[in-house]
C-alpha cells in the first residue's frame, strides 16, 4: 500500500544516524508508525553501506499485522514480529524452547493466587493481603519488566507512580514472586510473557556468534517494558541501531517508566507534534484529557499541535440505561459503516461483544486490519485497537459507574486507576478520523472532560 509522503522534520527522522540509538516522541496521530515503517525500510535497503537485517518491533499483535501490511513490498530483510515473537524466536534458536513451557496467563494468574496464599499464611493480619490478585500480578510484572533480579534492587527502586507501597510490604512481595516462580517450574513452566526478556538477555551476553539484526526499530515503544528494550538493545549488532518510536500518553501498561530507564543512549530526542490523523474537534478532546488531572506531569510527553481537518463535534449520548446504550451504539454503527470504516471500542472484549452481538462485524485481532481496510464495522478493545485508526469510533459504557472500573479500583486505587483508564480512553478517543461517538448511562465519566462546547451533548 501507500504510504504519505513525509513532510518536514519526518523526513529528517527517516535518516537518523544508522548507528547507535535514536529516540523519536510523537503524541497520537503524528505519523510515528508510518516513519518508523520508512526508517525500518530506509536501514534495510540492500546494497548500502549502513544496510542489514532489520527488525521492525511492536507490542500488540494487531499492530503487527497491520505493520507487516504496510511493509509489504520491503526487502526481504525486513521482518516485522512482536516483541513475543521475536523472543520465541531467539530462544528457540538458543534450544531453549521446548513444548509449551511459556505460562498462559489464566495459568500464572492461578498460580500467583497460590503464592499470595502460600506467603500470606507466613504473615497473619498483614494489610498487603487485603489487594487483589490483580494488583500483585501487575506488581510481579513491574518487577520483572524492570529486570530485577535481586530483591535489593527491588527494594531500592524509586517510583513514577505506585510508590504508596509501605516499605514493609516489599520484602513480602519478593517472597511471592519467587514462590511463583517455584510453583511455575513445578508445573513444568520456564517463563512467563513478562520475565522472558529476563533470559533474552542473559542468553545475549553468552551469544558470541555474530547477531542476526543489525538493526532494530521499535514501534509503541512505550509499552514495551524496561528490560524487552535492553533486549533488543543487546540484540542488535554494535555497529547497528535502534530507533525507538513512542507516545507516553498512550502508555497502557503498569510500568510508568521512562524509555531513559531502558538503558538507551541519546544525544537528542526528536519531537513530532502534528496530527495528521485526527480532525481539530476529536484533537481537542483528546488534548482536554491528556492536560487533565489524570495524566501527571512527565517530560516525555509531548504538546500536540492541533490539527486542521474539518469535522463534527464528538457526540456524547447521555442514556437511560446499558440496554439503551447499545442499542443506539449498534444504531450508529451500522449507520456510519456505509461510510467508512467503524470501530466500536470497549474496555473488554465482553463490553464491545455485548455492543456487536448480532451485528455483522469483525475482530480486528482475527483479520488483518490495515489503513485501507473496506468500510464495515470492526470490533475491538481499547488495548487492540493501538496504532490503529478507524472514520468512526464508538465508544460505549462511559458512566461513572463502569469507568474507572471495579476491578481497577479495587486493584489499583484510586490515583492510580484513573491515570490507566485516563489513557487507555485517549487510546480509543485518538484512533477516530472524523466521527467519535461516546454513550453513558448515569452520570458520565469523571475522566472525560468538562470543558463547555468540547462534545455536541445529545439524549436519545
Ligand atoms: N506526512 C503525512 N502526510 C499525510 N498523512 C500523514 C503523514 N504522516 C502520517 N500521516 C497519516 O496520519 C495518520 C497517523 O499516522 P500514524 O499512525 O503513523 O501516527 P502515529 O503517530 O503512529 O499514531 P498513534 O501513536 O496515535 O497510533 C495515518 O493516517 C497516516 O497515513
Amino acid at each position: 500500500m501507500n504510504l504519505p509522503r513525509p513532510t518536514g522534520h519526518q523526513r529528517k527522522v527517516i535518516y537518523l544516524p544508522e548507528q547507535g540509538h535514536q529516540v523519536v516522541l510523537g503524541s497520537a496521530g503524528t505519523g510515528k508508525t508510518v516513519m518508523s515503517i520508512y526508517r525500518a525500510k530506509h536501514l534495510s535497503q540492500p546494497g548500502v553501506r549502513w544496510s542489514g537485517r532489520t527488525l521492525l518491533v511492536t507490542s500488540a499483535k494487531a499492530l503487527a499485522g497491520h505493520l507487516q501490511d504496510m511493509a509489504r513490498g520491503a526487502a526481504g530483510n525486513l521482518d516485522v514480529r512482536t516483541y513475543g515473537r521475536f523472543a520465541w524466536g531467539y530462544l528457540h534458536s538458543r534450544g531453549l524452547m521446548r513444548g509449551q513451557n511459556i505460562v498462559k496467563s489464566r495459568t500464572r494468574t492461578s498460580l500467583v493466587k497460590q503464592a499470595i496464599k502460600a506467603v500470606s499464611a507466613h504473615h497473619p493480619g498483614h494489610r498487603l493481603f487485603e489487594r487483589e490478585v490483580t494488583w500483585f500480578g501487575d506488581e510481579l510484572s513491574w518487577i520483572t519488566g524492570m529486570g530485577f533480579q535481586e530483591e535489593s534492587a527491588y527494594l531500592k527502586a524509586e517510583r513514577r507512580i505506585r510508590a504508596r507501597i509501605p516499605e514493609n510490604s516489599r520484602p513480602i512481595i519478593w517472597e511471592i514472586l519467587e514462590h511463583y516462580r517455584e510453583l511455575r517450574a513445578e508445573r513444568g513452566y520456564d517463563f512467563d510473557w513478562d520475565d522472558i526478556a529476563i533470559t533474552v538477555r542473559e542468553q545475549l551476553q553468552d551469544d558470541d556468534q555474530e547477531r542476526f539484526y543489525r538493526h532494530i526499530v521499535i514501534d509503541e515503544g512505550q509499552d514495551l517494558s524496561p528490560e524487552e528494550i535492553r533486549s533488543l538493545a543487546d540484540a542488535v549488532s554494535p555497529d547497528g541501531s535502534v530507533t525507538f518510536f513512542g507516545d507516553y500518553a498512550q502508555q497502557i501498561y503498569g510500568q510508568a517508566m521512562s524509555w531513559k530507564s531502558c538503558g538507551l543512549k541519546v544525544k537528542r530526542v526528536e519531537k513530532f507534534q502534528d496530527n495528521y490523523r485526527n480532525s481539530t474537534a476529536i484533537a481537542k478532546v483528546a488534548l482536554a484529557l491528556s492536560s487533565g488531572p489524570f495524566f501527571g506531569e512527565s517530560e516525555d510527553l509531548v504538546e500536540p499541535v492541533a490539527p486542521k481537518a474539518a469535522g463534527p463535534k464528538p457526540t456524547l449520548v447521555k442514556c437511560a440505561d446499558e440496554r439503551e446504550e447499545i442499542e443506539i451504539a449498534r444504531r450508529i454503527a451500522l449507520r456510519l459503516s456505509s461510510e467508512g470504516t467503524v470501530a466500536v471500542i470497549g474496555r473488554t472484549w465482553q463490553e464491545t461483544e455485548r455492543v456487536c452481538q448480532g451485528l455483522e462485524s469483525q475482530n480486528i485481532k482475527q483479520i488483518s486490519y490495515s489503513w485501507n481496510a473496506p468500510p464495515g464495522v470492526y470490533r475491538s478493545t481499547y488495548y487492540s485497537a493501538k496504532g490503529l485508526e478507524f472514520n468512526s469510533v464508538i465508544i460505549p459504557f462511559c458512566g461513572d459507574a463502569l469507568m474507572p472500573s471495579e476491578k481497577a479500583l479495587d486493584s489499583f486505587g484510586e490515583e492510580d486507576a484513573m491515570a490507566r483508564e485516563a489513557k487507555l480512553l485517549y487510546v480509543a478517543i485518538t484512533r477516530a478520523k472524523s466521527d467519535l461517538v461516546i454513550t453513558y448511562s448515569g452520570d458520565r465519566t469523571r475522566l472525560l472532560p468538562s470543558a463547555p462546547d468540547l462534545f455536541a451533548e445529545v439524549r436519545p
